[in-house]
């Protein structure tokens, strides 16, 4: 049984006083239990959100972070740098990344180790832009990603992954792809899965779908039979939102 995860990605929104204010607004009412909650927020926010869920079990994760644990890496953040301030989650290779800081799929699999390395739990990205549905190019492009997000993660570490299916056309856009649509796509992503590793671990890894992702749709995405949760921007980003996303992921 896959416990459902929602999770929202701030992306660069809000102040430090906001976040802490969100946070203060949904305690008590997101902590359904079967329930996953995560909140990704900017790096200057993390320390006072994870001061602001003690005692909760709201779990705080980053957007990015850089793959080396240390050096001369001037403006980045480290996975060691994130596990010292108790993060649990780091959102990598997400599509904003990819498209604007020329995040590889090199770089993915990279910080999927470094995640590790640091005891974090990574929520890897991946999603065709528009022009590759049209293509008919979903699958391929799904496939060279997840499989080189996975380039040598063992069975232990990939069933800790969150994958996030995110089609790129859908995201902030408002058209989200259908239910079932994303659920054919998410399935593939397992069977890609049950292909590296076996039934066990294609069963076990949580397969979130993002974008478009409203209080409105989340029911349906997660009537389906291998949505685990979703990924959500800009419907994550106010208080009584998220809570009806998580009461809707139940
Ligand atoms: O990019 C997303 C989450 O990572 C999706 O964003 P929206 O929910 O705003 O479409």
């Amino acid at each position: 049984m896959r416990a459902p995860i929602i999770a929202g990605n701030w992306k660069m929104f809000k102040t430090v006083s906001e976040a802490k204010a969100f946070i203060e607004e949904i305690k008590g009412k997101v902590e359904i239990e079967g329930v996953e909650c995560v909140i990704c927020a900017p790096f200057t926010h993390l320390h006072a959100l994870v001061d602001a869920v003690q005692g909760t079990r709201i779990k705080i994760g980053a957007q990015n972070m850089h793959c080396e644990d240390c050096g001369a890496y001037t403006g980045e953040i480290s996975g060691v740098m994130l596990k010292d301030i108790g993060i649990d989650y780091v959102i990598v290779g997400h599509s904003e990344r990819r498209a604007y800081f020329a995040e590889s799929d090199d770089i993915v699999n990279k910080k999927v180790h470094a995640a590790f390395r640091n005891q974090l739990i990574p929520i890897v990205c991946v999603g065709e832009k528009l022009g590759e549905r049209e293509a008919g190019d979903t699958k391929k492009v799904i496939k060279v990603q997840i499989e080189a997000a996975f380039q040598g993660i063992s069975a232990e570490q990939a069933e800790q992954v969150v994958v996030a299916y995110e089609p790129i056309w859908a995201i902030g856009t408002g058209k989200a792809s259908t239910p079932q649509d994303a659920n054919e796509v998410i399935a593939y992503i397992r069977d890609l899965l049950k292909g590296l590793y076996g039934d066990h671990v294609a069963g076990a890894v949580r397969i979130q779908y993002g974008g478009s992702v409203k209080p409105e749709n989340v029911a349906e995405y997660m009537r389906q039979s291998d949505i685990d949760g979703a990924l959500v921007g800009a419907a994550s980003l106010h208080p009584a939102s998220y809570i009806q996303l998580v009461e809707g992921a139940k």
